[in-house]
C-alpha cells in the first residue's frame, strides 16, 4: 500500500494532492467541517439513468444482485447511449480536481431542490466517465470506497514521496489533523514548523492508558500523581475566539449545536479572549444537580430534540486541561502549569467547573480518592504525570485511567432513614431539593449515613416531604446519627423512604460500614432514586440495617465492565 501511495503522490500536482489524499480517506473535507455527500443509493441510481440511458429499475435491480452500486454504474456505463452528450473518449478525460469541485458542490447543495441539483451534477459526471472511473465515483458518493488506508499509511507515503521524517509530519498531523492540507504542504515544500495550534481546528486528543491498582499507577508515573475524577460524559475540546466558541468530539467532530448552554456557559466563566479547553461534558439531575450516567446525553444527538433537552437533560462541563491561551501554546508545559493556568482563567459557576483533583503519593490516598468519586457518579480516577506535557494524539504512560473492572447492580430497594435534607434551588426553591439518608445499626442505636437522594421525588413529594419534616427540625445534628457529610438542615431521625440505586459502592463520604471493606472507607448507594414508597409502616429502628447493607453489596450481582 505504501509503495503505491508513494508513486501516486510522486505523480500527483501539488494543487491537486490534497484531494487524492480525501479520496483516499473516502472524504471531501476533515471531520470538523462536518461535509457530508448525503447521497443514498436511490439518488445516485437516478443520476447515473440519466447519464447513461438505462432505465432506473433496471439499475436498481442491477444493484440489487450484486450489492454494489459501483458494479452497476460500472455496467451502466459501458452500454450507455450518454443521451444527449458526446460518447466516451471523443472529449476531454475527467481530471481529479473537477470530480472534487464537482462533488463539493454536491455535498453543500441544500434546501429547495437540493435533490434535483445533486443529480444533475452527478449525472453530468457520470456522463464524462469512462466505466471504471463511474464504478470508484458512485462507491465514493454512497460512502462505499473503503479503500481501507489508514491515516498511518499515508503519513508514511508521504514521508517517502517527499523525503520528510514521519516522526515531524505525525507531529504536525497531531497539531492539524488535516491529512489533504498537510500532504499539499509539504508537496509544496514548505516547511512543517508553519503548521502551529490554531484557533477552530481541534488537535489530536491525549489519550490514556490503563492499570488496575493504585500501587502500579503511582510506581509507573514515578511516585507521585494528579488524581482527578474521571467524569462519565462527553469530552469536549472547546475553542474559544471572538468569532465565538466552538465544541469538538473525541472523533474530531464539531458538536456545538447539541451544547448552546454549554457555549453560554464558557463565555460566562472563561475570562481570556482566545483559548483553547479541554473537558468532560456531564449529564446532571436538573433538580439536584448530582451527575448521571452519560447515556442521558443522548438526547443532544438529535437536532430537533436540543432545545427541549437543554432545559430537561442539563449539563455541567467539567475541565481538565487548557491547552492555548491568548496567543500562547501550553501543551510543551507542565501539566501543573497548565491546571494552575486553567483556574486562572476560569471562574466556576454551577455550569462550568474544574474537574476535581489531589496530588497524592501514597497508594490508600489515591482509593480512598478513587472510591470517593466513582460514589459521587463517576467512573474512576484518571491519574496524570505532574510534570507531564501535552502529548497530542498519545496514548502513553502519563495518563492512566483508573476504572473498575466491574459494575454491580443493587439487588433490592432499602428502607431508609431521613437524617438531614438540602435546601432546593430553581424549581425545588423554598422546600428541600435532597434528603440525606442512613441505615440503622443496633448494636450502637446509631443511623449511619448511606447517601443523600433528591432523584425520583415528585412536586408532590418534596411538599409532603417538606411538611413532615417540619416537625422534626433540628438545630443541630441528632446525637444519634454519625455523618461526615454537612446537611443544611437536620432532623430527629423517624421518615423512612423505599429507595434503589445502581448500586452499592464504596465511599469514603459516608458512614455506614466505615472501615468494614478498607479501611477509612464507608458504604454508599450510587445513583440513589426515591421508589415513591414511605414507609410510615417502619420505625427506625426497623429500616436497612447496617449489617443489611454489607450484606446486599456482597452480594451484589458483578456485571463485568466493558473496556
Ligand atoms: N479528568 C479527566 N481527564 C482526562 N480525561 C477524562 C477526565 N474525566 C473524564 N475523562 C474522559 O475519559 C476518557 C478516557 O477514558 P475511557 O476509557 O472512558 O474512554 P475511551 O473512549 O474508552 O478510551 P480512550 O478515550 O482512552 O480511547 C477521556 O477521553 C475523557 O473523555
Amino acid at each position: 500500500m505504501v509503495k503505491l501511495l508513494i508513486s501516486l503522490f510522486k505523480k500527483a500536482r501539488p494543487e491537486e494532492i490534497d484531494k487524492i489524499v480525501y479520496f483516499i480517506l473516502g472524504d471531501l473535507r476533515p471531520p470538523w467541517e462536518g461535509v457530508e455527500l448525503g447521497v443514498a443509493e436511490k439518488l445516485c441510481i437516478r443520476a447515473l439513468s440519466k447519464a447513461s440511458g438505462v432505465p432506473a429499475s433496471e439499475l436498481e435491480a442491477l444493484y440489487k444482485k450484486t450489492g454494489d452500486v459501483g458494479e452497476a454504474a460500472r455496467r451502466a456505463l459501458s452500454t450507455s447511449k450518454r443521451p444527449g452528450l458526446l460518447a466516451f473518449g471523443s472529449q476531454k478525460p475527467l481530471e481529479v480536481s473537477e470530480v472534487y469541485d464537482v462533488l463539493l458542490k454536491v455535498a453543500r447543495a441544500s434546501g429547495e431542490g437540493a435533490q434535483d441539483l445533486k443529480i444533475n451534477l452527478l449525472s453530468s459526471l457520470f456522463a464524462r466517465a469512462s466505466p471504471e472511473e463511474g464504478k470508484y465515483i458512485a462507491r465514493f458518493v454512497v460512502g462505499r470506497l473503503r479503500l481501507g488506508v489508514a491515516d498511518m499509511t499515508i503519513i508514511e507515503g508521504l514521508s517517502e514521496a517527499f523525503g520528510v521524517e514521519k516522526e515531524s509530519l505525525e507531529r504536525a498531523y497531531h497539531v492539524y489533523p488535516d491529512l489533504g492540507r498537510l500532504a499539499r504542504h509539504v508537496a509544496e515544500g514548505r516547511p512543517l514548523e508553519e503548521i502551529k495550534i490554531t484557533l477552530g481546528v481541534p488537535v489530536l486528543p491525549m489519550l490514556a492508558q490503563r492499570l488496575s491498582s493504585a500501587s502500579e499507577i503511582l510506581a509507573k508515573l514515578g511516585g507521585s500523581a494528579v488524581c482527578e475524577y474521571k467524569y462519565d460524559g462527553e469530552r469536549a475540546q472547546i475553542h474559544l475566539s471572538k468569532a465565538g466558541v466552538k465544541i469538538f468530539s473525541r472523533r474530531l467532530e464539531d458538536i456545538t449545536h447539541a451544547y448552546p448552554d454549554v457555549v453560554k456557559a464558557v463565555r460566562e466563566a472563561v475570562s481570556a479572549g482566545e483559548a483553547i479547553l479541554e473537558g468532560e461534558i456531564v449529564a446532571v439531575d436538573p433538580d439536584t444537580g448530582d451527575m448521571l450516567p452519560f447515556q442521558e446525553l443522548m438526547h443532544r444527538k438529535r437536532k430537533h430534540e436540543v432545545a427541549a433537552a437543554v432545559e430537561m437533560y442539563p449539563t455541567v462541563l467539567y475541565l481538565f486541561d487548557v491547552l492555548y491561551v491568548d496567543g500562547e501554546d501550553l501543551t510543551e508545559e507542565p501539566l501543573i502549569y497548565r491546571r494552575v493556568k486553567l483556574s486562572e482563567i476560569v471562574k466556576e459557576s454551577d455550569k462550568v467547573s474544574i474537574a476535581k483533583w489531589r496530588i497524592f503519593d501514597d497508594p490508600d490516598s489515591v482509593d480512598v480518592f478513587f472510591h470517593e468519586s466513582v460514589s459521587m457518579g463517576t467512573e474512576g480516577l484518571i491519574c496524570k504525570s505532574p510534570t507531564s506535557v501535552y502529548e497530542m494524539g498519545a496514548r502513553g504512560w502519563n495518563w492512566i485511567k483508573y476504572k473498575r473492572d466491574y459494575r454491580s447492580e443493587m439487588i433490592d430497594t432499602v428502607d431508609l432513614v431521613v437524617v438531614g435534607a438540602f435546601h432546593g434551588r430553581g424549581k425545588r426553591a423554598g422546600l428541600y431539593g435532597a434528603f440525606l439518608l442512613a441505615a440503622y445499626d443496633p448494636s450502637t442505636d446509631m443511623f449511619y449515613t448511606v447517601c443523600k437522594v433528591g432523584s425520583g421525588f415528585t412536586d408532590a413529594d418534596l411538599k409532603k416531604m417538606y411538611e413532615t419534616l417540619q416537625p422534626l427540625k433540628l438545630p443541630h445534628r441528632h446525637p444519634r446519627v454519625v455523618s461526615k457529610m454537612e446537611a443544611d438542615v437536620w432532623f430527629v431521625p423517624q421518615v423512612v423512604i423505599e429507595v434503589i440505586g445502581a448500586e452499592i459502592t464504596l465511599s469514603p463520604l459516608h458512614t455506614c460500614c466505615l472501615g468494614a471493606v478498607r479501611p477509612g472507607v464507608g458504604l454508599a448507594v450510587r445513583f440513589p432514586r426515591f421508589t415513591g414508597r414511605y414507609r410510615s409502616d417502619k420505625s427506625p429502628e426497623q429500616a436497612t440495617t447496617v449489617a443489611e447493607m454489607l450484606e446486599l453489596y456482597k452480594r451484589q450481582k458483578k456485571v463485568a465492565q466493558p473496556e
